[in-house]
């Protein structure tokens, strides 16, 4: 099978409890949201590039789609990974690809957890999930109430088990309603390990301090709660 990978390297993850884990990072194109503070580019470039040498920021290119004897053979190129991480994009829109891969790492799938019906054909290959609660504005997508419910059966098909550690991540942002974050969150503390409230990136949009503190506090009632930034922004790494 082929499938449209802008790009495959090798770092340090750089967000939520594996932060500092070494990962060989498999990035799909395309994505079914549109996140305002998205910090990634999601369309489908004609070239996909590959750092072969960790950190060099020199790429050799290959014509998408990547089949998946070529992403096997990059991912196996890179030494004592911890573990491989599929996202993108959204990488649940590759599902079919993604069930096919031969890779003997274990499989780090970040997702945006909207895609039950695509989480099932993959379910059995992951060993990690990160899945994000998209809290985007209720008017950015059709129906709201739709979207977090396709977002908790998601959880629940990638539920956290002995084999698979399901964790959640939310991109806190001053918009961000808690009222909202703490009804999903009760729907799916029972199928994760911990939440990482992430604040966003961007200096603009992050909210006070305090509300976060006070929105741990709360979580916590139900869930280990963590406040975790995103890492890798600050060595400038991929
Ligand atoms: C680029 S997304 C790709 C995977 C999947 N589509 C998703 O959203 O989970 C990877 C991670 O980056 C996070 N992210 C994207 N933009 C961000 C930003 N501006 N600040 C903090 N986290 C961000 C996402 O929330 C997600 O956890
Ligand atoms: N270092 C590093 N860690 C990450 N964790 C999640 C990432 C992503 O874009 O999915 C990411 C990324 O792009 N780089
Ligand atoms: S779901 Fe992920 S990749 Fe897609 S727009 Fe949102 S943050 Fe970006
Ligand atoms: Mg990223």
């Amino acid at each position: 099978m082929y499938a449209p990978v802008s790009e495959i390297f090798c770092s340090v993850q750089g967000e939520g409890p594996y932060v500092g884990s070494r990962q060989a990072f498999v990035r799909f194109s395309g994505c079914n949201l549109s996140c305002s503070y998205c910090d990634t580019p999601t369309g489908s470039p004609g070239m996909s590039r590959f750092e072969e040498k960790s950190g060099s920021g020199s790429f050799s290119y290959l014509e998408n789609p990547l089949s998946g004897d070529a992403v096997e053979r990059m991912v196996a190129s890179f030494g004592n990974i911890h573990s491989v991480s599929l996202t993108g994009g959204e990488p649940l829109l590759h599902a079919e690809f993604i069930s096919g891969l031969n890779i003997s790492k274990p499989l780090y799938l970040e997702s945006n957890m909207t895609l039950p019906h695509m989480a099932k054909k993959v379910r059995d290959k992951l060993s990690y999930v990160s899945g994000d609660v998209k809290m985007i504005p209720p008017s950015s997508v059709e129906d709201f109430d739709d979207h977090i419910e396709r977002t908790i059966e998601c959880f629940r098909v990638l539920k956290n088990t002995k084999n698979r550690d399901c964790f959640c991540k939310i991109v806190i942002t001053k918009d961000t309603d808690a009222d909202d974050i703490e009804g999903v969150v009760g729907a799916i503390s029972g199928y994760i390990s911990c939440l990482v409230l992430q604040p966003v990136s961007q200096a603009e949009s992050l909210p006070k301090q305090g509300y976060l503190l006070d929105l741990q506090e709360k979580l916590l009632d139900n869930v280990d709660t963590k406040i975790i930034p995103q890492t890798h922004r600050m060595w400038g790494c991929l």
